[in-house]
């Protein structure tokens, strides 16, 4: 078996109790032969659906030689940039899949405009888009498909020589696009989004970046042979019963890459666990951890610290901790198994997202409505301070703030941090995680937004209601218009921004809304601020 799954302390107590009934009752064998009762009468309705993910790489296989030729045919025509355009589960598979085989593909999952401009306005002679979206109707993806029609036209290319569209069977996508002439790839409906890395959403524009889809699938049939054994060696089984087994059930998930070859895998199980587990209260939250970041040295009771290491047999679990091993498409599979066990010992269903539609419903209000903009608390330099009137009344400054949002921490609380910005060009925005954990000595996570939306935003909304919010905007300097649209992309990001925030607030959870005028200076401002604490 080339998956390992080695288990320390605590983590060993919650695997001890539950591996034995979830072996007597065949829980590996009854998911791969997709029985949809494992997680209770509520959730049928929805798992009966949803189950295709325990056989996608074998149901897949046609698409490697078809992939694989028309990657070629673009070649032949000199096009060898590729452009994602995708969110949540139609982004973060092909992502992690090529950054660690060290391939380019540039993932368009922004709505921020200097993100789009950039992707929209280089070398597109040279471009294919896949635009992925298992619905068809996502509006980050749709508006960044109406800006390469527009400019590929613009530039005398015909857009549907260069755009391919992933996405389900029946879906208002595949529909225009077939009627306006574009090649699709059907993807198969009965794999959730965050569930699809090896279905068309993943293989696609991973095999049109340079993957090998081949050889990436090929060791998934062995280990499908081990996560279906009823066995106390599942790895699966062993996995999901240490991350939601615990008495209390620890809530956080810190994922530390150390010494793995993957590159990245953090982003792609952020969405996999915590919008699969975080609802109805309950939940497990990824955080995303350097080896050196400030959790992973501080008593933190309810954080469960997982290690991605080279050989989880030769490098064993210590403390309290986790420590797992294997390939990529070993593992997406792995952990896709060990959230299905989650969700049966959490008692929710793992396959709906009952509470990202209320922050794309309060952007949408707002981007109808157009209300004049609330002045600040106050500014300091490049940054606008609002925010909930508990978290900014009597501040100032803007460390005064953070420390005041610090202080509305509940008992077992995280702080999430949410940069609505361009995650390429102000990467260095991330420092700030690392600050701000060392001073609240509990969980903090980065998202960039709106990509987080389709991602941790379900767990932030719908798990427990324990976390406190820095929200980051930005003026941003480039402002570009989406085609057909009534607004633009400036105000789509500002929209989804705000509406998100006053859905964290009227949950009852604190936010500090922090807005760069100058997005450079203030990212650097801000940097140079938390430094300070
Ligand atoms: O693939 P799409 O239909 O465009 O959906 C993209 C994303 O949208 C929503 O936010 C869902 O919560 C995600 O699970 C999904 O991955």
């Amino acid at each position: 078996m080339s998956i390992k799954v080695s288990t320390s302390g605590a983590a060993t107590e919650a695997v001890q109790r539950h591996l034995d009934r979830l072996v007597s009752e065949k829980f590996a064998s009854r998911l791969f032969a997709k029985d949809h009762t494992l997680w209770g009468t509520a959730a049928e309705d929805e798992s009966s659906k949803r189950l295709g993910w325990v056989e996608a790489a074998q149901v897949s296989a046609p698409l490697v030689d078809e992939v694989a030729q028309l990657r070629s045919d673009l070649a032949a025509k000199g096009v060898d940039r590729i452009v994602l355009c995708g969110m949540g589960g139609s982004s973060l598979a092909p992502e992690v899949m090529t950054r660690t085989a060290g391939l380019p593909l540039v993932v368009l999952d922004s709505t921020d405009p200097g993100q789009v401009a950039e992707s929209v306005q280089t070398d597109l002679e040279r471009t294919a888009v896949v635009v992925s979206s298992k619905s068809g109707s996502t509006l980050e993806t749709d508006s960044q498909r109406r800006s390469f029609v527009a400019a590929f036209t613009e530039a005398g290319i015909d857009p549907t020589e260069r755009i391919f569209i992933v996405t389900d069977p029946g879906s208002p996508l595949e529909q225009a696009s077939r009627a306006a002439g574009f090649r699709v790839f059907l993807a198969d409906p009965s794999v959730g989004g965050r569930f699809s890395a090896m279905t068309a959403f993943g293989l696609v524009p991973a095999g049109l970046a340079g993957l090998d889809l081949g050889a990436f699938l090929a060791p998934v049939a062995s280990v499908v042979d081990d996560l279906e054994a009823d066995s106390p060696q599942n790895p699966g089984l062993v996995l999901g019963a240490a991350l939601a087994g615990g008495d209390p059930v620890k809530t956080y998930v810190g994922v530390v890459e150390q010494g793995t070859d993957i590159v990245g895998f953090g982003d792609w199980a952020e969405q996999l666990i915590a919008e699969s587990t975080g609802k109805e209260g309950k939940g497990l939250l990824p955080v995303v951890l350097g080896q050196d970041a400030p959790e992973v040295g501080l008593p933190i009771p309810d954080l469960q610290v997982v290690r991605l290491v080279a050989d989880a047999a030769a490098e064993p679990a210590l403390g309290d901790e986790i420590n797992v091993s294997g390939s990529l498409p070993e593992q997406m599979l792995l952990w896709e198994v060990a959230v299905a066990v989650a969700g049966q010992l959490l008692g929710i269903n793992p396959y709906d997202q009952p509470d990202v539609e209320s922050a794309k419903v309060a952007a949408r209000a707002l981007l109808d409505e157009t209300p004049a903009p609330t002045a600040p608390a106050f500014t300091e330099g490049d940054i606008e301070v609002r925010g909930s009137d508990a978290v900014t009344a009597n501040q100032s400054t803007v460390l005064g703030a953070i420390e005041s949002l610090l202080a509305q921490l509940p008992e077992g609380g995280y702080v999430a941090i949410q940069a609505y910005a361009n995650r390429l060009g102000l990467g260095e925005l991330t420092q700030i995680r690392d600050a701000v954990a060392h001073r609240a000595r509990r969980p903090v996570t980065f998202g960039w937004g709106p990509r987080f939306l389709h991602s941790t935003g379900q767990f932030h909304k719908g798990g427990p209601r324990v976390g406190v919010f820095l929200q980051i905007t930005t003026d941003s300097k480039a402002e570009i218009a989406i085609p057909d649209r009534p607004f633009s992309y400036g105000g789509l990001i500002h929209a989804q921004a705000a509406g998100d925030a006053s859905v964290l607030a009227d949950h009852g959870m604190p936010v500090l809304q922090l807005n760069l005028t100058d997005e450079t200076g203030g990212v650097q401002q801000l940097v140079r601020l938390l430094g300070e604490i």
